[in-house]
């Protein structure tokens, strides 16, 4: 995954629903944290799509517990060849977990996998300054720097867009959405401004983020605005 063009991805913790995703996806998501054993999935995975791993700690919105374990079998499915690509969140990076975060990224990137290093905030959309500060610390690590917000008004929206514009213009590699129903449309709009990466579920039942579009409507969407 070179993230040259959008990447839509689909989220799934199934690595079987992968047929379901082919029509109008580009990768899947797999969230591992979701997924009883993944590392068996992954060897059993012989669908068309590359995927994204992601192993979603639970301080981050995921089901995964805080330990070693989390980032080693992260690392281990970017050994897998259908890995093409694999999530690393900042705060992991940045915190207590630190060498066990760079090796994983270290890790990925011998396995030949792109590393999307993505931040979340569930409770606000921050100040444009502390956005670009976060996405400008993700690009010291990933090939993708990844911010998802929680818009509280539309101006939230237009904050994060023109955001993702300038740091597009100034040939940042990033991915903006903002969760939740208020900035639901940033999901279409963000592409336009050049946000490089976007989720929507494969079973539109088990969303893995507040405010996702559901596979079709996503790829029409953003098809018919770029
Ligand atoms: O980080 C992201 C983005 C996301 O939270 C979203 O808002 O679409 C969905 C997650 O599955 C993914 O890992």
């Amino acid at each position: 995954m070179d993230f040259e063009g959008f990447v839509l991805a689909a989220s799934t913790a199934d690595l079987t629903e992968e047929p379901d995703a082919r029509a109008h996806a580009d990768a899947v998501e797999f969230r591992m944290d979701r997924s009883s054993d993944p590392l068996a999935a992954l060897d059993d995975y012989d669908g068309d799509l590359p995927l994204l791993a992601t192993n979603r700690v639970e301080w981050e919105g995921g089901d995964a517990p805080d330990d070693e374990d989390r980032l080693m079998a992260l690392a281990a499915a970017a050994e897998h060849p259908s890995v093409e690509a694999v999530d690393v969140e900042l705060a992991a990076i940045v915190g207590a977990r630190n060498d066990d975060a760079l090796w994983t990224v270290a890790h990925a990137r011998e396995h030949d996998a792109a590393v999307v290093v993505s931040i979340h905030d569930f409770e606000e959309t921050p100040a444009r300054s502390e956005c670009a500060r976060l996405l400008g610390q993700a690009r010291e690590f990933g090939d993708v720097a990844k911010l998802a917000v929680t818009a509280e008004d539309r101006s939230d929206v237009l904050r994060l867009l023109a955001l993702t514009n300038a740091q597009t213009a100034a040939g940042h590699r990033v991915a903006t959405m903002a969760m939740g129903e208020v900035g639901r449309h940033s999901r279409a709009v963000a592409p336009v401004y050049g946000s490089c990466l976007g989720f929507a579920p494969v079973d539109p039942e088990r969303a893995t983020a507040p405010g996702q579009y559901d596979l079709a409507t996503l790829r029409e969407l953003v098809d018919t605005l770029r």
